[in-house]
């Protein structure tokens, strides 16, 4: 069975600092956010697409189906989790409140079709859901006021997460709701459900499944894309 995606696209891309927001840059003809986009709307296990846009982003994509799957449009918020939480409320009656829905950042353009195969199949056999993640490979240093390093962080069981995140539209909705009554700003869907108490899977995914925040990843982007020829 396959499932909707929220798309967090409102995003003004302060850390890039181009004139426009980051996911509007081009990169082979397309923009970052057609990249993402095509990647989620290519795969058999994507239903259709909420695509959350800022105020002032004029229709991104003028089209409302995208690889024959249906595309929603919802408005943004101040923060990503407003954002995806707009998304939520934007999907269409016929995903159920026990449904799984993922949501995906939309600076976020390689994702492998293999990863959302990995997460979809493992994350539904979860009682909770899953997301996307890689383990820390490198030594974690915590930086002093003056610049210096200030101590090394134990990185053992430490993991970097990513998206696609996937989580029960009712109960993600609920656990964002509730982070944001409570002043909590969380900066992805899991924390919020871990908020709740819930311990969502880890799915370990590819490291180059990277989020598009500043120019070099921008040019590692276009460089992965010339390697697909
Ligand atoms: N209010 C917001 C903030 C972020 N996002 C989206 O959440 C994803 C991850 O956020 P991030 O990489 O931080 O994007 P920006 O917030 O645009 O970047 P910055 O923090 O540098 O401004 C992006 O696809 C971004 O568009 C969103 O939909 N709504
Ligand atoms: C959701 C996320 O991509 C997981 O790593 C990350 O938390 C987004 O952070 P950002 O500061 O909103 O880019």
């Amino acid at each position: 069975m396959s499932a909707w995606v929220v798309v967090p696209a409102a995003g003004r891309g302060t850390r890039f600092g181009a004139e426009v927001p980051k996911q509007f840059l081009e990169v082979g003809g397309l923009s970052l956010l057609a990249h993402t986009l095509n990647a989620l709307a290519g795969h058999a296990g994507i239903a259709g697409i909420v695509l959350v846009l800022g105020a002032d982003d004029a229709p991104a994509l003028p089209e409302s189906v995208l690889h024959g799957k249906p595309l929603l449009r919802a408005g943004g918020g101040e923060t990503r989790a407003a954002s995806v939480l707009a998304g939520l409320y934007a999907l269409p009656e016929s995903v159920r409140p026990d449904d799984f829905v993922l949501v995906h950042d939309a600076a976020r353009p390689n994702l492998h079709p293999g990863d959302l195969d990995a997460l979809l199949e493992r994350g539904r056999m979860d009682p909770v859901g899953a997301i996307l993640a890689a383990p820390v490979r490198d030594t974690l240093k915590r930086a002093g006021d003056e610049g210096g390093i200030d101590g090394t962080e134990p990185r053992e069981r430490l993991w970097r997460a990513l998206t696609p995140q996937l989580f029960r539209r009712l109960q993600l909705g609920r656990a964002l709701e509730a982070a944001d009554a409570a002043g909590v700003a969380v900066t992805d869907e899991a924390m919020a459900m871990e908020l709740q108490g819930t311990r969502p899977l880890l799915v370990e995914g590819r490291e180059d499944n990277f989020k598009v925040t500043t120019p070099a990843d921008l040019a590692r982007f276009e460089f992965e894309l010339s390697r697909r020829g």
